[in-house]
């Protein structure tokens, strides 16, 4: 049954019984009242007896006084006696209880009658015959047989009603103990009701509350879930283009450069950095930085323990390992290392911090920079394999100089941009000198230790613009964008000298190296990159025949040539 049905006949059952409480005394009040009524009937009657009774003692009393003394103030009580009977005995018989009653007042009414009677006849023959007559007549015993017999009805009717006044008494005794019953067991009842209608309340009132906690609870987590579904879209959205854009990174630089801005806003109540291992895999460099993270620049791999571990490390609290670079962090809040693994090879680690990933409330914050760690470690794995492939596919693996296609495609791209802005660009051109003779004499490999040093030095002179190169063989070429011919011929110089004062030994005997340079430009030496490349090529030849070891710069071409 409902609680609501429940209630209701709880509420109609009080209202039941308080109505039957105010019924109840109406008709114990009626009943009272007839008891009363009653009481006040038989009383009255009793009363009218006991006067008769009165009126005729005192007409005996009168009559007997007069007898005596034949003095006439005793008739008096005699006079108004038998002045009042008659009216009181019309008041009796006009309202006896019952045929038993009317049949003995018919007696009473005849015995009192036959007693005035004779009591008048008594008094006649005292006044006319004097006392002895008098004497005589009464002690003859009929007054007296009257008057027992008068006593005897009326004391029967006395007694009849003062029973019928207590029978009245008991009643009315009983109906009070009744109504006094029935108050108190309506009261106890409407008690009972009204608590078990209170507990019934109480209970709905408590399961209502429940039911309306636990719907609250519901929406709660309802909008919480939704809130979290929405933050995952966003998530995994701006998570989605933080991989295309890491697709198309081209240096790990510039993914760091993008993990950096992207987690920002994919982990914004957390603040972190993101570090890799350098080439000597000995120290991590950081790349990254978000929020309000104040890692270290550089640090060991003994210092992060996700990295000893090879796996991701919480420290939630103080009796967590603390990692070193996080002691120096000092953020005081719960904080997260991820190594990045790729194909099984740790290229970094990720450390995050915030209150968002601790304890429990924090385990889908992990969980999300978990999967976010595999992300970028595979992205960036993939950014380091192209940087390799293009590295390759443009490094010269012998000197690390350019290869001659990266120059072909240097020199093609910045004469087209030089002579849009109508700048210059040089071309110094480097042979060894007598290489072969070092081949042959030091050996090969001594021949490749010569070409490494050379290259060396070129790539310790160039400018950032610049682009040292390997020709092929033992020629280098050193491209020069802005450069004009009079300083492209001046670095020439320096670059000869360095290579000059370099200072080999092979197997313990020292070995000179010089080079030849012949130096062109753009467009002084010609329109086009095999023009100018042909004039330093000739400058070179120059250089070589002018006995090695200097620097021989192209003639710029007179207006008409070429
Ligand atoms: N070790 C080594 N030798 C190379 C390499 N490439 C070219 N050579 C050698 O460089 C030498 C070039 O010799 P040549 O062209 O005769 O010129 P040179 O001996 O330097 O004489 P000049 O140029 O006239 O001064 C050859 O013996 C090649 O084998 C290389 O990668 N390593």
């Amino acid at each position: 049954m409902r609680l609501e049905t429940k209630l209701k006949i709880a509420s109609a059952c009080i209202i039941g019984v308080m109505s039957a409480i105010a019924v109840v005394p109406h008709f114990l009040n009626a009943s009272v009242t007839d008891v009363m009524t009653n009481l006040r009937t038989t009383s009255a009657r009793e009363r009218q007896y006991a006067q008769l009774l009165d009126y005729l003692l005192d007409a005996e009393t009168g009559q007997r006084g007069y007898v005596i003394t034949g003095k006439n103030e005793f008739l008096q009580p005699y006079h108004s006696a038998l002045r009042a009977l008659p009216p009181l005995l019309d008041e009796l018989r006009a309202a006896p209880a019952g045929p038993p009653e009317r049949r003995a007042l018919q007696d009473i009414v005849t015995l009192t009658n036959a007693k005035i009677a004779y009591s008048t006849e008594v008094v006649e023959v005292r006044a006319q015959r004097g006392f002895e007559p008098a004497k005589a007549l009464i002690d003859a015993g009929r007054g007296k047989s009257y008057m027992d017999q008068l006593r005897v009805l009326i004391g029967g009717q006395e007694a009849a009603y003062a029973q019928q006044r207590a029978a009245l008494r008991e009643r009315l005794a009983a109906n009070s103990e009744l109504a006094a019953l029935i108050s108190s067991a309506a009261t106890i009842i409407d008690v009972l009701l009204l608590v078990a209608l209170a507990v019934a309340a109480n209970r709905g009132l408590a399961k209502r509350m429940k039911d309306q906690q636990a719907a609250n609870d519901v929406s709660a987590q309802l909008r919480a879930t939704a809130a979290l579904s929405e933050r995952r879209n966003t998530q995994l959205q701006a998570g989605g283009e933080m991989l295309q854009a890491l697709e198309l990174a081209e240096t790990l630089d510039e993914g760091a450069q993008i993990v950096a801005l992207f987690f920002g806003r994919l982990l914004p109540t957390l603040s972190g950095s993101m570090y890799l291992y350098r080439n000597s895999r000995d120290i991590l460099e950081r790349q990254a930085s978000w929020g309000a993270a104040h890692d270290p620049e550089v640090l060991e791999p003994l210092d992060c323990w996700a990295l000893r571990k090879g796996g991701q490390h919480l420290q939630e609290d103080a009796g967590a390992l603390t990692c070193r670079h996080s002691q120096q962090a000092a953020t005081g809040q719960p904080r997260m290392c991820l190594p990045l693994v790729t194909q099984g090879n740790v290229i970094g680690f990720i450390t995050v911090s915030g209150a968002d990933i601790g304890a429990h409330a924090g385990a889908v914050e992990r969980a999300w920079v978990l999967q976010l760690a595999e992300q970028v470690a595979l992205a960036l794995s993939n950014v380091q394999l192209r940087a390799s492939l293009r590295h390759q596919s443009v490094i010269d693996p012998l000197t690390q100089l350019y290869n001659r296609r990266y120059m072909d495609e240097t020199v093609k791209r910045e004469l087209a941009r030089a002579g849009r802005k109508g700048t210059p660009l040089a071309l110094i051109l480097i042979d060894l000198d007598h290489f072969k003779r070092v081949n042959d004499t030091f050996g090969h490999e001594a021949g490749d230790m010569v070409l490494r040093a050379v290259a060396h030095v070129l790539q310790q002179s160039v400018r950032g613009g610049d682009a040292a190169c390997r020709f092929g063989g033992e020629e280098l070429v050193v491209v020069l964008p802005e450069c004009p011919l009079e300083h492209a011929a001046e670095r020439a110089d320096q670059l000869r000298r360095a290579i000059r004062a370099l200072s080999l030994t092979v197997a313990g005997d020292a070995l000179s190296v010089s080079a030849s340079l012949g130096v062109a430009a753009f467009p002084v030496n010609g329109p086009s990159a095999e023009a100018v490349l042909q004039a330093a090529d000739a400058a070179l030849y120059a250089a070589k025949r002018g006995g090695r070891d200097r620097v021989v710069v192209a003639t710029p071409l007179e207006p008409g040539d070429g």
